[in-house]
This record gives C-alpha cells, structure tokens and sequence, in this order.
C-alpha cells in the first residue's frame, strides 16, 4: 500500500518564478491496485513520482509504504521496495549482454550479494520462467545480446528485471512512451501480465488516454499538484478516451474563465 500525504513542493520558492508542483497532494494506492495517473504538462506527475521514489524531496508531507515511512529515506534505502521503470528502453539493461546476464545482473541488484554459481541450470530455469509471463518469447532468447532484440522487447526485459526482488510498488513513468503505437501496445499488454501474474502494486504515469481507459483499477488525474478527478470501478469500467479528455477540457475552460 502506498499512502501520499499532504505531500507539498515548491520550486524557486519566493521567485517571480516559483513553481508548486505539488500542492498537497494527497492519495492512497491500496495493495495489489493498479492506478493509472494522467495529467496536462507541469500537472505534477514526475514530482509524485520522485517524491515516492525518493529523487525530490518533500517540503512537507509524507511517502508511507505498507505503512513505513519512507519520507526521510533516500533513493537507494527505498529501492528494494519500490521498482521504477522509465521512458527510455535504453535505460534499464546493458545492452552489450546477453537477455540471460542481464537477468543475472538484475538478480546480483536486487539480492545485494554476490551471485557465485552464476548462470547455473536453476538460475536459468528461473529466468525462463519469469521472461514466460511477459509472453514475448524472450524465454528462448537467453542468449540473445539485448542490442538485437525490438524496442518493445527491451521495455519488456527492463520491467520484469526491476520486479525481481519482489517490490513493494512499481512506479511506471511512461514506460511506452518513446516507443511507437503498435509497440507500446505490446509492452502495455506484457505489463499486465507480469502485474498481475507476480500482484504487483503498480503506479503507472501515462499520456495515452487509450491505455488508461483500457487498463489499470482507477485512473487518477492530477492538477496543478493535486488530484482533481479519481474514477474507479464501475465508472472506470465504462469510462472512454474522449471523457476522459473531456475532463482536460473543463479544466482548461474553467481556467480560461477564471482569468
Ligand atoms: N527541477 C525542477 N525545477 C523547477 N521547476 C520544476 C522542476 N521539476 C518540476 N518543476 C515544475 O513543477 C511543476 C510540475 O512539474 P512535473 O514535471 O512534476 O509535471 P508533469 O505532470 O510530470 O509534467 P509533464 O507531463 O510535462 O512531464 C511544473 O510547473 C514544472 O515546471
């Protein structure tokens, strides 16, 4: 469970450019939930998530984890519990190794110990396993160096490896933005699977209207640093994209007529 409290930042406070970025935010993520954030441009999405993950600090509120507070620890104490997945395909694997070492390096990451038997049977026995449930065959591709395999498949391989020690909560922070439509489609598709076959609490950041109508428990919108419109259940169920931008739009009119 994930708990925001009143979490409050301002950047360049007292400037004539002061920014908030979060405003006293505040929201709960219950174990095993699967929460969908939108938001326009400077809505305070990234800062949410460098908040919890422990890359911005707060000016006041609190980040609690299954109820531990988290608020004061850094960005290495947090991240045995929280796994984070970004933008760039490029960013979570090494892309001159094998599918198999990287699994192997994500595995020496999230055990903090040396692994001395290396790629064993069992090990690789494992690793197919876990690549299985993203259903992209890279379960027959252990041997495969990572800088030949699809943007997509990539994406796909970073994620499983940022679950493997079984975290707390998975923050994904356009993970499938930077790849094309068709691709991000796969990689949405092998995220629900691997989220819902290892019950991971996942908070996942996204521009595509399309993916938080289809996927995820509840889409939370964000603005101006706090959460403006939360649809769950049976709303979220019936929900649709251009609904869902109509929100945008109310705001955005309100904004108008309010200056
Ligand atoms: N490091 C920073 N320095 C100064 N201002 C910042 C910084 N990070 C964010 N901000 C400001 O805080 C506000 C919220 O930004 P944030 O990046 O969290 O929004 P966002 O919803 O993630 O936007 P986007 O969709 O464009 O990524 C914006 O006004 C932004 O300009």
């Amino acid at each position: 469970m994930l708990e925001i409290r009143t979490a409050r930042k301002v950047f360049y406070r007292g400037q004539p450019d002061e920014k908030i970025a979060l405003d006293g935010l505040d929201l709960t993520l219950n174990t095993g939930e699967f929460g969908v954030v939108i938001g326009s441009n400077g809505a305070g999405k990234s800062s949410m998530l460098n908040a919890v993950s422990g890359s911005l600090a707060l000016d006041s509120g609190q980040i609690l984890i299954n109820g531990d507070d988290m608020t004061g620890l850094p960005v290495h104490k947090r991240a045995k519990r929280i796994a984070r997945v970004f933008q760039d395909p490029m960013l979570g694997t090494a892309a001159s190794m094998t599918v198999a070492e990287n699994m192997l390096l994500a595995e020496l990451r999230n055990s903090r110990r040396t692994l001395r038997h290396g790629l064993n049977a069992k090990r690789l026995a494992d690793y197919r396993e876990r690549l299985a449930i993203l259903g992209l065959g890279l379960e027959d591709r252990l041997n495969t160096r990572v800088d030949l395999l699809s943007g997509g498949q990539r994406q796909s391989l970073s994620l499983i490896m940022a679950v493997g020690g079984s975290p707390d909560l998975l923050l994904l922070d356009e993970h499938t933005a930077a790849l094309d439509p068709r691709t991000a489609d796969i990689v949405m598709q092998a995220t629900v699977r691997a989220v819902e076959a290892l019950k991971l609490t996942t908070l996942m950041v996204t521009h595509n209207m399309q993916h938080a109508v289809d996927f995820g428990h509840r889409v939370i919108m964000l603005n101006a640093g706090r959460v403006h419109l939360e649809i769950g259940g049976e709303e979220k169920t019936d929900v649709t994209v251009s609904d869902l931008i109509g929100h945008f739009a109310t705001k955005t009119d309100s904004m108008l007529l309010a200056s």
